[in-house]
C-alpha cells in the first residue's frame, strides 16, 4: 500500500446486500471504489454486531485493492492476528476500547498491517497526541458507531487539529459517518483524504444495477476535490 494525499473514496460495505458481500464489494469497486471499508461490530463495544474475521477472510478475494478493516469491538488485541490472517490492509481500533491503545497499535503493525485509530465523537484530537508515530491512519467518526444511515455531526476542528499534528507524517485522515456530497467538502477542506460513505455510496444500486454506485461515488469525490477548484 503506497501512501497518498488524493481524496479516497471508501465504500462501507455495512450499507450493501449482506447476501451478496463478495459481488456487492466487486461491484463497488469497478464503479470507483479506492478502498473496501469493512465495519466490524461486537454488540459489546457498539450497540449493533455485523460479522467477524471468516467473513472478512470470505470477501478479500473479492476485493483487488485496499481492505480497510474498522473494528468496533472490544477487546481487541486478541483478535488482531486473525483479522491479519484474513486479509486486512488496514486495522483499526477504538482508543476508547481498552486501555493499552500503544501495544494494540504495536500488534497490528507486527501482524504486517497498516495501524489505524479510531475516535468517538466525544473523544477529542488530544487524545492521540502521543501516537502520531505509531499510527498510518486517524479514523474520526463523525456519527456515534454502531449503525449506518445516521446524521453526520460535525468535527471540522478536530480534523484541523489532528492534521496540524500530523504535520508532514505519512498519516490518512479518515472520515466516518453521514459523508455525502454535501459533508464530504467540509471535512476535505478541513483536511480529511480518505471518506467512508455507506448509506450515500450504496443507494438507489445493486450488484444487477451497479452503475448508481460509480455516480454516487463520483459526487462525492466532485464534492470533496472541488474544495481544491
Ligand atoms: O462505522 C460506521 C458506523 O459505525 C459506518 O461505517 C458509517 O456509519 C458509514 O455509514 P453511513 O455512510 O451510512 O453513515
Amino acid at each position: 500500500m503506497t501512501f497518498d494525499r488524493a481524496i479516497k473514496i471508501a465504500p462501507s460495505i455495512l450499507a450493501a446486500d449482506f447476501a451478496n458481500f463478495g459481488a456487492e464489494c466487486a461491484a463497488a469497486e469497478a464503479q470507483g471504489a479506492d478502498w473496501i471499508h469493512v465495519d466490524v461490530m461486537d454488540g459489546h463495544f457498539v450497540p449493533n454486531i455485523t460479522f467477524g474475521p471468516a467473513t472478512c477472510a470470505a470477501i478479500r478475494p473479492h476485493i483487488k485493492g485496499v481492505m480497510d478493516v474498522h473494528l468496533m469491538i472490544s477487546p481487541v488485541d486478541a483478535y488482531i492476528d486473525t483479522f491479519a490472517q484474513a486479509g486486512a490492509d488496514v486495522l483499526t481500533a477504538h482508543i476508547e476500547a481498552g486501555p493499552h491503545i500503544h501495544r494494540t497499535l504495536q500488534a497490528i503493525r507486527a501482524a504486517g498491517c497498516k495501524a489505524g485509530v479510531a475516535l468517538n465523537p466525544g473523544t477529542p484530537a488530544s487524545a492521540v497526541e502521543d501516537l502520531m508515530d505509531m499510527v498510518d491512519l486517524v479514523c474520526v467518526m463523525t456519527v456515534n458507531p454502531g449503525f449506518g444511515g445516521q446524521k453526520f455531526i460535525d468535527m471540522t476542528t478536530k480534523i484541523k487539529a489532528l492534521r496540524s499534528m500530523i504535520g508532514d507524517r505519512p498519516v490518512h485522515i479518515e472520515i466516518d459517518g453521514g459523508v455525502d456530497p454535501k459533508t464530504a467538502p467540509l471535512v476535505a477542506q478541513a483536511g480529511a483524504d480518505v471518506l467512508v460513505a455507506g448509506s450515500a455510496v450504496f443507494k438507489g444500486g445493486s450488484v444487477q444495477n451497479p452503475a448508481p454506485y460509480g455516480e454516487n461515488i463520483r459526487a462525492i469525490r466532485a464534492a470533496a476535490e472541488g474544495v481544491w477548484a
